[in-house]
């Protein structure tokens, strides 16, 4: 998984925006455009003739626009339009490996300046957004929504496979230590449907208002990310920082690479678990959490301790010290997961 520069691009030219109904007409209209947006005021010295116009942005103008020559600059915000029919000469430094001089400027001008550019094909009908070295086409919404369906199968089985592995963790954490391989592959399969969830993410924010439908069923899926965390902090070696599994790379580690991370040099290590995952079922508040680890370092230290240990601990009433214990008393097959 990485972290996504053109998320937020995706998210102002989604379906339901204003720009996005401008390209579309520019689209049927079959007038092309080069369209900035922002990057001011350093774009302004790769600005040739042209007029300046500094009007407020509305779509149906930017359409009228695009009927000239050129290219068209929008504020940051795309509240404004700020020139029109304008010709870009980019630094000279800059590389494009596209053909035709509309995508060869913008793909230049976004490698140069901080500026999004968006290159609207007159003969193919398609849009490319370009930011900084990254590039992206726009694909039409039925893909997307087949690609979104099949990726909301994928993360329903894998969500089956990590709630199985985090089971299996919970059994084992009833009994006895839990054999560090096991831990692997709950945070292997969690990895694997936290990666889907942002794919999916991605489509619904290009989706903008036909995604509704994909954002809803995502919701059907408890947290995962906040269980990845427990078992993380569960079973590391020293308290370290988490990583955040969202911008991990991870889709092609090994066991031993896992191991690693976790701070293991080897895969037969059996560990007991310290009681985050646990104590996030009960969604207890991070702070509570910390004071409870503060007072038991295993999670078994933590079940022998009686109900009134808990209540003695400054930081937590009677009320929630119950809660605390049901929670560690209660079997495996019960809520703990
Ligand atoms: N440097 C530039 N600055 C501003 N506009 C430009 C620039 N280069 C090209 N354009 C615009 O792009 C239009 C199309 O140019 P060209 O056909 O070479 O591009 P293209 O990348 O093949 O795009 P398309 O797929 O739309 O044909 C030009 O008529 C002009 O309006």
């Amino acid at each position: 998984m990485m972290d996504d520069p053109l998320l937020e691009v995706l998210s102002r030219i989604a379906p339901g925006t204003a720009l996005r109904e401008a390209i579309d007409n520019i689209i049927r209209a079959r007038t092309g455009a080069l369209i900035i947006i922002g990057g001011e005021p350093e774009i302004d010295e790769d600005c040739e003739g042209g007029f300046r116009l500094d009007v407020p942005f509305h779509h149906e103008f930017v359409y009228e626009l695009a009927k000239m020559d050129g290219a068209i600059l929008l504020d940051q915000d795309i509240h404004r339009i700020r020139k029109a029919n304008v010709e870009l000469i980019p630094k000279k430094y800059a590389t494009s490996a596209e053909t035709g001089m509309r995508h060869r400027t913008a793909e230049r001008i976004a490698k140069t300046r901080n500026a999004t550019v968006i290159a609207v094909s007159e003969r193919r009908s398609i849009v490319t957004i370009y930011k900084g070295q990254s590039r992206y086409v726009l694909h039409d919404l039925s893909y997307i929504l087949t690609k979104a369906t099949s990726a909301l199968a994928s993360l329903s089985r894998y969500d089956r496979l990590f709630r199985s592995a985090v089971r299996r963790l919970a059994e084992s954490e009833a009994e006895e230590a839990v054999p560090l391989v096991d831990v692997i592959e709950a945070l292997r399969r969690g990895y694997i449907a936290l990666s889907i969830r942002q794919e999916i993410n991605r489509y619904v924010v290009e989706l903008g208002r036909d995604g509704h439908l994909i954002d809803l069923q995502l919701e059907e899926y408890p947290d995962i990310f906040r269980d990845w965390i427990g078992i993380w902090k569960d079973y590391q070696a020293e308290n370290m920082p988490v990583p955040n599994p969202v911008i991990l790379d991870a889709a092609s580690w090994s066991q031993e690479m896992w191991a690693n991370r976790l701070g293991y040099d080897q895969l037969d290590y059996r560990i007991e678990p310290r009681g985050y995952r646990l104590l996030h079922t009960i969604r207890l508040p991070d702070d509570v959490i910390e004071i409870l680890m503060q007072e038991y370092r295993t999670l078994s230290e933590m079940r022998q301790a009686s109900l009134d240990d808990f209540s003695q601990i400054s930081g937590i009433g009677s009320q929630r010290a119950r809660t605390i214990w049901a929670a560690l008393h209660e079997t495996y097959s019960d809520a703990n997961f």
